[in-house]
């Protein structure tokens, strides 16, 4: 099956000369994919999504989204995915979060009651209701976040992007966030695209991770794959998550555990060694 997206050896010069490659590994992005790229502080991340929006066009290289290079097709690419841009000051401008969301809906020529309709649906999967009459600009930058989601997936689309959906936001807020990423991708079916530094996070929002590292796609994998390469990670300046980190020092001390993907596996297999040291349920406390 023709993947969603296909990114090939992109390179990219911005005004000032400055040069972007992406080359490496190919980027390829399956229907219903979770798909995180990491990476440094200007490994390129946000000028490949550029390029999978449309918003640039490549010097060299294949881009392709549904088959179509982006740049060339803008709108009809951009029907088909949202996004969620890094600062999303600059995405939200209605003047009031209703107006926000109902932007583009009411853009395509829909009637006042399906903008509506879309407008409270995405509001209530949100769990943004309250928000609805206030002004953008006063939100706190949890709740612009989310407004800017709910405009950018209130037509469903099939691709959803978000560059660093985490950033600034407090530890409860990103795993509301993270829960709403994870619905939107199981209960409706979107594909995901999405940077962060959230490492942590990562565990329990990938299919698949890419890295980039200087000019490099370096690797590409599962996450159990991805937080095995110790070698390529630290080249990216990445830390494996703070879980496969101790899981991994289990191992060097001998003990038969897995790389945990979830907090729950973790959980059963230190439970399962307490158990076979005799200690569960004696309250330990030493
Ligand atoms: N508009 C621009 N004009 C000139 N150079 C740019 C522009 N945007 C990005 N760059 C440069 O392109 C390179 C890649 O930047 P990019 O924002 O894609 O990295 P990133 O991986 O998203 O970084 P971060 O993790 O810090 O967000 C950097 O060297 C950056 O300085």
């Amino acid at each position: 099956m023709e993947p969603l997206i296909k990114v090939q050896c992109l390179k990219h010069v911005y005004p000032d000369k400055t040069e972007v490659s992406v080359c490496g590994l190919d980027f390829i992005v399956s229907k219903g994919e979770r798909t995180v790229i990491l990476g440094p502080n200007g490994a390129g991340k946000t000028t490949l999504l550029a390029h999978i929006l449309g918003l640039l066009a490549p010097v060299e290289g294949v881009v392709e989204v549904m088959g179509l290079p982006p740049y060339k097709n803008f709108n009809e690419i951009r029907k088909n995915i949202g996004v969620v841009f890094q600062n999303v000051d600059e995405q939200i401008i209605g003047p009031r979060v209703y107006d926000d969301i109902a932007f583009t809906p009411r853009n395509e020529g829909l009637s006042k009651e399906a903008v509506h309709e879309k407008v409270m649906k995405v509001a209530k999967t949100l769990n943004i209701e309250d928000l609805l009459n206030k002004i953008p600009h006063y939100l706190s930058g949890g709740q612009k976040k989310k407004v800017a989601l709910a405009g950018a997936i209130v037509m469903m689309p099939k691709i959803l992007i978000m560059d660093e959906p985490f950033d600034s936001l407090d530890p409860k807020s990103k795993v509301e966030m993270l829960d709403m990423i994870n619905c939107l991708n199981k209960e409706y079916g979107i594909t995901l695209v999405i940077t962060t530094h959230d490492i942590n996070l990562v565990l329990g929002l990938a299919d698949t991770i890419y890295i980039l590292n200087q000019g490099n796609v370096v690797a590409k994998g599962t996450p159990e794959e991805i937080f095995m390469q110790d070698e390529i990670l630290r080249k990216a300046n990445l830390e494996p998550p703070i879980l496969v980190a101790l899981f991994s020092r289990l191992r060097e001390k001998g003990y038969d555990v897995i790389s945990p993907i979830s907090l729950e596996s973790a959980e059963e297999q230190l439970l399962l060694i307490l158990q076979n040291a005799g200690r569960v349920g004696e309250g330990v406390s030493s």
